[in-house]
C-alpha cells in the first residue's frame, strides 16, 4: 500500500472517529433537549396553578408579583436552554456531515512534537473534554492554516504571539462523513482544492468559503484594528465573501459582547439581501440587520414625499433620449453628491442659526394661536452658543407652557358648549368615563351638574388641542422643506453669495429642484442632503445599537452619505468594501466616492486592495480585464473555460435565432442559472417577450426579492454582486454601449458570468470592445 493510501485510510479513520464522537454528543443532547422540552411544556401547561394569588392586600399583590415573577424567569431560562441545544444540534449536524476542511501539523518552538489541529465548522472536544477533535475556523491557532504555507509560522492569541513550524498542511473535501478528496499544500490554500469550488454550477444562494480564505481575505475577515477598513477589491475578488465570513469572525471573537443584531449591512437591493442570506446561518450565526439606502430614506422620508429610487434614476440616466433637462440633471446628480454641496449646507445652517429660519404659525380651528413672526422672535432670543437643534427643543417647551395658558383660557368659548351639545352618545360616554377616571385619580368628588359640564369643557379642549401639541413636540413650526426649497431660489443664492462656492450649473440645478420639490418629489440625489440639513437643524439621529457597520458595493456611495452615516452610527466601525470599475451611478462617475482615497484623508484607516478574480474563468478575466483603464493589474485564478464570444448581426431575426440556439446550448451543458444581461429595465422587459415565446424565462425588476434556477432576463443594476453560471449580453451594440459612462456597466455585466460568457450584438458592436484584443474571444 502506498504512503497515500495509508494516509487516506488514516484520515477516513479520524472522520469515522469525529462521527462517533459528534454522535454520542447529539444523542446525549437530544436526550437533554427532549427532557427540556417537555420540562417546558410542562411548565406552561401549569403555570397558573404554580403560582400563588392572593390580591386581598398590598402585601398579596407584591409576593403574588414575586411569585409570577419567578415563574417566568424559570420558563424563560429553560427556553434560552433549549434554544441554546438546538443551535449546538445544528451545528452536530453540520459537522457530522463534513467534519473538517482542513488539517495542519503545528509544532511549537521548544516542543519535540507537532500536534495537529482539524479545522472545521466548529469546535469540537472529545468525550473527556480535554483534547479539541476540531478547532473552529475562527480559533487564533486557525488563522494559521489560513496565513502560511508550511514552515515557519506564528500567531497570536490574547497578550502573546506563539511561533513555531507547519510541518504538514492538508486539506479535505468531505461529503457525508466520507472522504472524498484530500490534497496536501504547499502554496497558502492549494489551486486544486479552489478549483473544485469554483468549476462548480452557480447556485441562487451565496456559498460560504471558509475552507479557501485566501491569505489576504483573511486580513479582512480578521482585521480588529481599524475604526475604518476599506476594501477595494477587483470584480470577483471576494469582496462580499469576505465581509460575511468577517461578521461570523467577530460574532464568534466578541462572543457575549456583540449580537447580530449590533451588525448592520447597507446592501445594493433586496435581491442581494436575499443572495447573501443564507451564508450566515450556513455558518452556524444568526444574520446581521440587513437594509438598503433607499429603504432607510423611505423609512423617514415617506410620509413627507414621493422618493425616487436609485433604479429610476439609472433608468433615466441610461434612457437613449436625450430627455430635456438631463444636462441640468446630471450636474444636479453629480453636485449634490460632493463634500462641497455638504459645506454649501453647513454655510446655509450657520446663516440661519442667526437669522432666517422659517417658521409656520401654530394654528387651531383655523386662526393662529402663534404666528410665524412670535415663534421666530423667541427663537432668535434665546443665546446662539446654542445649536439650532436645542434652541428649537427650548422653543417648543416655551411654546408648549403658553398652549397650556391657551388651553385654559378656551374653556369657556361658545364653540365647547355648542361641541357638548352636539356630541354624539358615545363620544359623551367616551370623554365622561375619561372624566371619571381623572375624578378618582385625583380623589375629588364632584356632584354638582356646573362641575361636570366644566370638566367635560376641560376635556373637550384638551382632546382637540392634541394634535398641536404633538406638533409643537415633533418641531413641525420649523418648516425644514421650505428652507430647503430656499437654498435653490434667489433668495438663498443671496444669503449664499459671500458664503460659499456655488458651481457654474448653479442656476439649472435651482431651478430643476424647486420644480421637483413643489411637486412634491424628492430626487434620490436630493435624499442625503434634505436628510442632513433636516437632521442637522432639528436634532441628530444616531442609531448607537449598531456596532459595526458593513457597506457593500461602497463605490455606489458618495462622500456626502459618508459623512451622513458617520453622523447616524456615531459607535460604529466600517467596514466598506467595493470596486471603482463598477460605479454605475450618474453621480459616482468621475467623481469621488466612498472608496477614494481622499475621503479618507487625515482619518484613520486601513486599505487592503484584492486583485485576484476568482468568480470567473481565466478566458473570460483575460476578456474583460481588458474593458476598464487598469485592467492589467487584475489577476485571473487560474480554472480554465471556453473564450467569450461576440455574436454580431445587422440581421434581428437571425439575431434572435442565434440567441435562442444559444440558450439551448447552454441549457444541454447543464448550465443551471442563465442570466440575459440587458442595460436597463425597459430592454429586460424587450427581451423577455421575445425570448419568453420559446422558453420560460423570469423577468426579475426592482422589487424582485428572490431568483431561482433557469433562465433570468434582468437589468444589469439589479444583476451587481451575483453571478450566473452563464451570462448572455443581451444587445452589446454600440449605440447601447457607446457613451464613456456606459463602460463600467458593461463590465459589470460581462463580470457575472462565472463559467461562460456570451456578446450579442444587433448592428455595430460597442467601441469598448475595439481596446480588446481579438483573440480573448470567438467572433462568431
Ligand atoms: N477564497 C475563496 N474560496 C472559494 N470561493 C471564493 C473565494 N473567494 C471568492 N470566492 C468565490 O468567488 C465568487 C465571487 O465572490 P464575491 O461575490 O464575494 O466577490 P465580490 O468581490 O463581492 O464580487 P463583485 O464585486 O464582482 O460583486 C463567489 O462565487 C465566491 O464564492
Amino acid at each position: 500500500m502506498t504512503k497515500r493510501n495509508d494516509d487516506w485510510l488514516i484520515e477516513q479513520k479520524y472522520v469515522d472517529n469525529v462521527k462517533l464522537a459528534i454522535e454520542r454528543k447529539l444523542d446525549t443532547i437530544t436526550e437533554n433537549a427532549g427532557d427540556l422540552k417537555e420540562s417546558i411544556i410542562e411548565l406552561r401547561r401549569n403555570f397558573w396553578d404554580d403560582v400563588t394569588i392572593n390580591l386581598d392586600d398590598i402585601h398579596e399583590v407584591g409576593e403574588t408579583f414575586t411569585s409570577i415573577k419567578q415563574q417566568v424567569e424559570l420558563l424563560s431560562e429553560r427556553e434560552r436552554a433549549h434554544k441554546q441545544s438546538y443551535k449546538q444540534l445544528q451545528s452536530l449536524r453540520r459537522l457530522a456531515y463534513s467534519p473538517f476542511f482542513g488539517r495542519i501539523d503545528f509544532r511549537e518552538n521548544g516542543e519535540e512534537q507537532a500536534e495537529k489541529i482539524y479545522i472545521g465548522l466548529a469546535s469540537l472536544m472529545d468525550e473527556s473534554e480535554d483534547q479539541f477533535l476540531i478547532y473552529d475556523w475562527r480559533a487564533p491557532i486557525s488563522s494559521l492554516y489560513y496565513n502560511y504555507s508550511p514552515g515557519p509560522a506564528e500567531y497570536e492569541v490574547p497578550n502573546a504571539t506563539i511561533a513555531g513550524e507547519i510541518e504538514l498542511k492538508r486539506q479535505y473535501i468531505i461529503k457525508n462523513g466520507r472522504l472524498k478528496s484530500m490534497f496536501d499544500t504547499g502554496v497558502t490554500i492549494g489551486d486544486e482544492m479552489l478549483q473544485e469550488v469554483l468549476s462548480n454550477n452557480a447556485n441562487t444562494q451565496m456559498k460560504t468559503i471558509v475552507a479557501t480564505i485566501q491569505k489576504e481575505q483573511n486580513q479582512i475577515i480578521r482585521n480588529e484594528k481599524s475604526k475604518y477598513l476599506i476594501v477595494q477589491g477587483v470584480a470577483g475578488s471576494g469582496k462580499t465573501s469576505a465581509a460575511l465570513q468577517r461578521v461570523a469572525y467577530l460574532l464568534y471573537r466578541y462572543r457575549g459582547q456583540l449580537q447580530a443584531d449590533n451588525m448592520m449591512l447597507f446592501s445594493p437591493n433586496f435581491l442581494f439581501n436575499s443572495y447573501v442570506a443564507t451564508v450566515l446561518p450556513e455558518l452556524g450565526e444568526e444574520n446581521m440587520q440587513q437594509t438598503t439606502f433607499q429603504s432607510y430614506v423611505e423609512q423617514r422620508l415617506g410620509r413627507e414625499f414621493t422618493i425616487e429610487d436609485p433604479f429610476d434614476q439609472m433608468e433615466y440616466i441610461y434612457s437613449d433620449h436625450e430627455a430635456s433637462g438631463k444636462t441640468a440633471r446630471m450636474a444636479a446628480i453629480r453636485y449634490k453628491a460632493t463634500d462641497e454641496f455638504k459645506k454649501v449646507i453647513d454655510a446655509y445652517l450657520a446663516l440661519l442659526s442667526h437669522q432666517g429660519i422659517i417658521f409656520k404659525a401654530i394654528t387651531f380651528r383655523g386662526a393662529a394661536i402663534f404666528s410665524a413672526n412670535e415663534i421666530s422672535e423667541h427663537f432668535y432670543s434665546l443665546d446662539n452658543a446654542n445649536s439650532i437643534s436645542n434652541r428649537l427643543h427650548l422653543t417648543a417647551e416655551w411654546l408648549l407652557r403658553e398652549l397650556a395658558i391657551f388651553q385654559k383660557k378656551e374653556w369657556k368659548n361658545d364653540w365647547v358648549k355648542a361641541e357638548i351639545e352636539l356630541m354624539d352618545k358615545e363620544e359623551y360616554l367616551r370623554v365622561f368615563r375619561e372624566i371619571e377616571s381623572i375624578k378618582s385619580e385625583d380623589d375629588v368628588t364632584f356632584n354638582d351638574f356646573d362641575m361636570e359640564e366644566k370638566l367635560l369643557a376641560k376635556q373637550i379642549v384638551k382632546q382637540r388641542l392634541k394634535p398641536v401639541k404633538i406638533a409643537i413636540k415633533k418641531l413641525f413650526f420649523a418648516d425644514v422643506k421650505r428652507m430647503y426649497r430656499r437654498l435653490f431660489t434667489d433668495d438663498g443664492t443671496r444669503m449664499l453669495s459671500r458664503a460659499a462656492d456655488l458651481p457654474d450649473e448653479w442656476a439649472d440645478i435651482c431651478s430643476l429642484t424647486v420644480e421637483e420639490l413643489d411637486k412634491n418629489e424628492l430626487k434620490h440625489e436630493d435624499a442625503t442632503p434634505y436628510l442632513y440639513f433636516s437632521d442637522q437643524l432639528r436634532g441628530k439621529k444616531s442609531n448607537t445599537t449598531i456596532r459595526h457597520l458593513f457597506i457593500d458595493e461602497a463605490q455606489d456611495y458618495s462622500p456626502f452619505q459618508f459623512a451622513f452615516f458617520k453622523q447616524l452610527f456615531p459607535n460604529s466601525r466600517m467596514t466598506i468594501l467595493g470596486d471603482g470599475n463598477q460605479a454605475i451611478f450618474a453621480h459616482t462617475m468621475n467623481s469621488p466616492t466612498l472608496l477614494s482615497p481622499e475621503v479618507f484623508a487625515g482619518v484613520e484607516h486601513t486599505r487592503i486592495t484584492l486583485k485576484r478574480s476568482y468568480r470567473s474563468t481565466r478566458p473570460i478575466v483575460e476578456f474583460t480585464k481588458r474593458l476598464i483603464a487598469g485592467g492589467e493589474e487584475i489577476e485571473p485564478f487560474n480554472r480554465d473555460g471556453e473564450k467569450p464570444t461576440l455574436t454580431e448581426t445587422n440581421d434581428k431575426k437571425q439575431f434572435l435565432e442565434k440567441m435562442l440556439l444559444r440558450i439551448s446550448l447552454l441549457q444541454e451543458s447543464g448550465h443551471q442559472t442563465i442570466a440575459v444581461i440587458c442595460k436597463t429595465a425597459k430592454e429586460s422587459r424587450i427581451a423577455f417577450r421575445e425570448l419568453g415565446e420559446q422558453f420560460n424565462v423570469q423577468l426579475m425588476d426592482k422589487a424582485a426579492q428572490t431568483f431561482s434556477k433557469g433562465i433570468l432576463v434582468l437589468p444589469a443594476y439589479l444583476a451587481k454582486g451575483i453571478e450566473f453560471d452563464a451570462v448572455i449580453i443581451y444587445n452589446a451594440a454600440d449605440e447601447r454601449y457607446g457613451q464613456a459612462a456606459e463602460r463600467k456597466l458593461f463590465y459589470t455585466a460581462c463580470t457575472r458570468a462565472m463559467h461562460e460568457l456570451h456578446l450579442f450584438s444587433a448592428g455595430p458592436r460597442t467601441r469598448f470592445l475595439d481596446e480588446v484584443d481579438e483573440s480573448t474571444y470567438h467572433l462568431l
